[in-house]
């Protein structure tokens, strides 16, 4: 039988750090500020696998204390995540993102961003959905202090 996890993650925005989102860099005068590249859309996905097969969450396995995990690109937990998936014999249905960011649009990088998942999780693109929706200059995302993302997995036994 399948199994569905949910995933939340939000970073704030900070001046001298690069923007990336779903393993794109995107031109931006600010950046998402974390102890990996702070990809907020990967972050939500790498949770909600997670979630599906009952494990714990990404700050468990890739602790910001592990200066292994500095700096990185997120698309490298997402790499270990699809291993973890494997060991265990769970296969990834699908995979559906949502960003909550007041700017950049998106729209023009969805599909590399795309490319760079399906790649990192071995799985067809037709398999992930990215979308993204302002915040109507609402609460945090809508001021532009930061930006967050949620995301749901379905996997299945391989
Ligand atoms: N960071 C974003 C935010 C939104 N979009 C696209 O714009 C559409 C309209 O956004 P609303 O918040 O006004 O609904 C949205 O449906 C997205 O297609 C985007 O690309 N990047
Ligand atoms: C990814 C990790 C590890 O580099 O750090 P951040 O990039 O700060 O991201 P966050 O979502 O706050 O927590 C998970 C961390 O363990």
């Amino acid at each position: 039988m399948g199994r569905v996890g949910i995933g939340y993650d939000a970073h704030r925005l900070v001046t001298g750090r690069k923007l990336v989102l779903g393993g794109v860099a995107i031109p931006s005068e600010k950046g998402l500020h974390g102890h990996s590249d702070g990809d907020v859309l990967l972050h939500a996905i790498a949770d909600a696998l997670l979630g599906a097969i009952g494990e714990r969450d990404i700050g468990h396995f890739f602790p910001n204390s592990d200066s292994r995990w500095e700096g990185v690109s997120s698309l490298i937990f997402l790499e270990r995540i699809r291993e973890l998936l494997h060991r265990k014999g769970w296969a990834i249905e699908n995979i559906d993102a949502s960003l909550i960011a007041e700017a950049p649009k998106i729209g023009p990088y969805l599909e590399e961003m795309r490319a760079a998942v399906s790649q990192a999780l071995g799985i067809e693109s037709s398999r992930i959905g990215i979308k993204a929706t302002t915040n109507e200059g609402m609460g945090f995302p809508g001021r532009g202090e930061g930006m967050a993302a949620m995301a749901v997995a379905s996997v299945e036994k391989a």
